[in-house]
């Protein structure tokens, strides 16, 4: 029987390592993601995840080893300039326009991604259907965050970066927030979240990064420790 061929990763992270204002942020990190697949990055405040992110969207470069995609480099410009069409960030700074409405938020990348339709659904099925018309200075910031995914479906590309994506959303939220990346995985997308808070995604993988700055023990620790009596 011929051995069938098994097909390169999506994404590959291979032995990557980051600087950010000459510290080592990251070491060594190797990842292998194939479509419809999700990464759950964790890990204490300051440990990275966001930096991961930033790297993955191409905002800073790794400092050794290499990102691929498709099995070729993100930081050649020509792989870059295709790889970023791919990518669909969602980050705390939600990068909404005040002077447009609800709906007007979304339909403006939608018409810039020359696609067309997604934008009224998108919002009906993040609950905000009946804010399309109004200002979003009006929103909270849990709708704030819903306009943000809405955003996300409506603009439609495979690679998902989330940062802390579910910040500020109540139960309802968090829950239209697993059934949306649980439905981008069926169709072949990836997810990558960084996240404090637990959010269920099946069959993720889950990269915990160590703490950059461990504190020292205090007495508090100490009593907690079960040898100490
Ligand atoms: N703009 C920046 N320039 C230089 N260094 C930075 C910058 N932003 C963050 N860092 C450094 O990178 C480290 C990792 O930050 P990062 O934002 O990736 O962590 P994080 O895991 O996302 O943290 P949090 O859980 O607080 O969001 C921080 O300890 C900080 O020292």
């Amino acid at each position: 029987m011929p051995l069938r061929k098994v097909p390169l990763p999506r994404i590959l992270l291979d032995n990557v390592s980051c600087m950010r204002n000459a510290q080592q942020i990251l070491r060594h990190v190797n990842v292998s993601v194939h479509d419809g697949g999700a990464l759950v990055l964790m890990g204490s405040n300051g440990s990275g995840k966001t930096t991961f992110l930033r790297m993955l969207a191409g905002f800073s470069k790794p400092s050794a080893g290499q990102i691929l995609w498709n099995g070729h480099d993100i930081t050649n410009s020509g792989v870059f300039q295709q790889y970023k069409l791919q990518l669909n960030w969602l980050s705390l700074k939600d990068a909404i326009q005040d002077r447009f409405n609800v709906l007007e938020n979304i339909l403006w990348f939608e018409l810039l991604e020359g696609k067309q339709g997604k934008s009224l659904p998108a919002l009906e099925l993040m609950g905000l259907g009946r804010l399309a018309k109004e200002k979003t200075r009006m929103l909270s910031m849990g709708q704030r965050k819903r306009l943000q995914l809405a955003r996300l479906l409506a603009i439609d590309r495979p690679i998902w970066l989330m940062d802390e994506p579910s910040v500020a959303l109540d139960d309802e939220g968090v829950k239209l927030l697993e059934y949306i990346i649980a439905e981008h995985r069926k169709q072949g997308g990836i997810v990558f979240v960084a996240t404090h808070l637990p959010i269920k995604i099946e069959d993720a993988m889950y990269l915990r990064l160590p703490p950059r700055f461990p504190r020292r023990m205090t007495l508090v620790d100490m009593l907690d420790r079960a040898d100490i009596t």
